[in-house]
């Protein structure tokens, strides 16, 4: 068995942070190998070490047995390896074909010969069957199809390994099938790939090798066929880890959140939802169901064309966050990097921005409060920090997720909107958010969770069911996971 893709005894540290701590991994030519672990356990940190995005503070990476490139040969890096990110690097404001040829757009020194580069773009994405028109702005494109165009790119640069990172943590089910069967190709066609997921059954279906990272080291690499499931997480978490149980209870007579004859065109049409005090409210539905459209109106982050939108008794002026939130509502956006957080602001600003307004005299913040209301969120979520103190950029994807979860817990709302809300987080993190949501609800709050993942839905008294934006079924609890997926898809009458 070749070696395609290996590192040795990897130590990286951040400040106090060690983020690597003598770890390895060691990845047969032609396999799908995946890379578990919960938040913070240094996953990111190895992809930009295999990468060459940064230099380890020891340790080697070593391509079919040589050494890597020096950091600043970027073409080398690119010929070698290739990451797909969670979060695009490609340019939304440039078409298909720019983006395809960024830094190489002609072969000779000279002005750029558009058309010929536009035909180049299309021949590429002819050769990896990409149904993606070179001439739209990448900026259109659906995460579906933005990843398809990064891994042609990735191959048009002759990189026979590539780097998955967490790639379906926004795709639907049937796009998540699609991207399965292009990885199963690329694999017949020898490419090698290292495939980072919080999805062990995604695991379990297209890698056939698994390294289990905890705590900045490696713990295991096994056959994913030699790992039962809960020896897996095991191995991740370092205990025994039950499934979620989740709690039965019965809502009160309140409404705390109601949207009534709601419309955007293109979005979703003629909706009414109401949610009680107690209760929590389930939005199913494929990509182009509407959904998130939907939640982002409840939310204020959308205008609709028609209807209104009642949060705990005030009819909230359409498109306004900031009256919604002081009505009583939390929540957490589907994208985290553009409605979530300050990357730049530490984790206690981040998860105390809500209640900045209250928890000073005269609009004034006391930061002996702000820190100990933090330092609970902290507490409370298990959230990996050095300390309160710490910017949000500095965190894991999954902990970062945490903080914009504390920031829609942290003023106790009485309506709470959650969009995907364990997107990037781990097994046990995502009990940990799920209970949270169930708390809120116990002490009673109304939620409505808006969520791809069945296992987030199953907290919820009833799912409302959407297909090309309308709601279709109202599903009480009790489903198993075939019929709810058969009312998504359509399928069922
Ligand atoms: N630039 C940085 N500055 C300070 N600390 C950092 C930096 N980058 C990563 N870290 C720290 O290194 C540790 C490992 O983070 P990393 O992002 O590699 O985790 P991960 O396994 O990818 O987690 P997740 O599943 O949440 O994405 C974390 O404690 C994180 O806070």
């Amino acid at each position: 068995m070749n070696i395609h893709v290996e590192a040795r005894n990897v130590v990286k540290r951040f400040g106090p942070t060690v983020a690597l701590n003598g770890a390895k991994i060691a990845i047969a030519e032609g396999e799908t190998h995946a890379l578990v672990g919960r938040n913070g356990a240094g996953k990111s940190t190895l992809v930009s070490i295999l990468t060459g995005l940064q230099r380890p503070d020891e340790g080697e990476v070593l391509f079919s047995g040589e050494a890597a490139p020096a950091l600043a040969d970027r073409d080398a890096w690119r010929q070698r390896v290739a990451c797909v990110y969670q979060k695009s690097t490609i340019i939304p404001a440039l078409t298909v074909a720019e983006n395809l040829f960024l830094n190489r757009q002609t072969e000779r020194p000279g002005p750029i010969d558009w058309r010929a580069l536009r035909a180049r773009a299309r021949e590429l994405l002819d050769t990896y069957e990409v149904d993606v028109d070179a001439h739209v702005l990448a900026g259109d494109l659906s995460v579906e199809q933005r990843q398809l165009v990064e891994i042609a790119r990735a191959l048009s640069f002759g990189a026979r390994f590539i780097i998955l990172d967490e790639p379906t943590a926004r795709l639907d089910g049937p796009a998540i099938e699609r991207l399965f069967a292009r990885m199963r190709s690329l694999r017949e066609q020898g490419v090698t790939m290292m495939y980072i997921s919080h999805h062990l059954d995604e695991v379990y279906e297209i890698c056939q090798s698994v390294t289990v990272f905890r705590d900045a080291r490696h713990i295991a690499t096994r056959p994913v066929a030699d790992l039962p499931h809960d020896e897996l997480v095991a191995a991740m978490t370092g205990e025994a880890t039950a499934a979620y149980a989740s709690r039965s209870r019965t809502p009160g007579d309140r409404v705390v959140l109601s949207g009534e004859g709601l419309s955007l065109a293109g979005r979703y049409t003629d909706i009414d939802i109401s949610v009680k005090s107690g209760e929590v409210v389930g939005l199913a539905g494929s990509a182009s169901s509407g959904k998130v459209g939907l939640a982002e109106t409840l939310v204020g982050l959308r205008k609709a064309d028609a209807g209104t939108v009642t949060v705990n008794g005030t009819q909230v002026r359409p498109g306004d966050v900031p009256a919604a939130m002081k009505a009583g509502l939390g929540f957490v956006p589907e994208d985290r990097h553009h409605e979530g957080i300050i990357p730049l602001l530490s984790v206690g600003e981040n998860a105390t921005f809500p209640i900045a307004r209250k928890l000073g005299r005269y609009g004034i913040v006391s930061p002996t409060r702000r820190r100990a209301k933090a330092e609970q969120m902290i507490e409370i979520l298990d959230i990996k920090t050095e300390g309160a103190d710490q910017p949000v950029g500095d965190l894991s994807g999954g902990n970062a997720q945490k903080v914009v979860f504390a920031r829609a817990l942290v003023d106790d709302p009485t309506v709470l909107v959650v969009i995907n809300p364990t997107a990037g987080v781990d097994v046990k993190a995502k009990q940990a958010l799920l209970g949270a949501v169930e708390d809120a609800v116990d002490r009673g709050a109304g939620a409505v969770v808006v969520s791809d993942e069945l296992d987030d839905l199953r907290i919820c008294d009833r799912v409302l069911v959407m297909f090309h934006g309308r709601v279709v079924k109202d599903v009480p609890r009790g489903w198993t996971d075939h019929e709810l997926v058969a009312v998504m898809e359509g399928i069922e009458d």
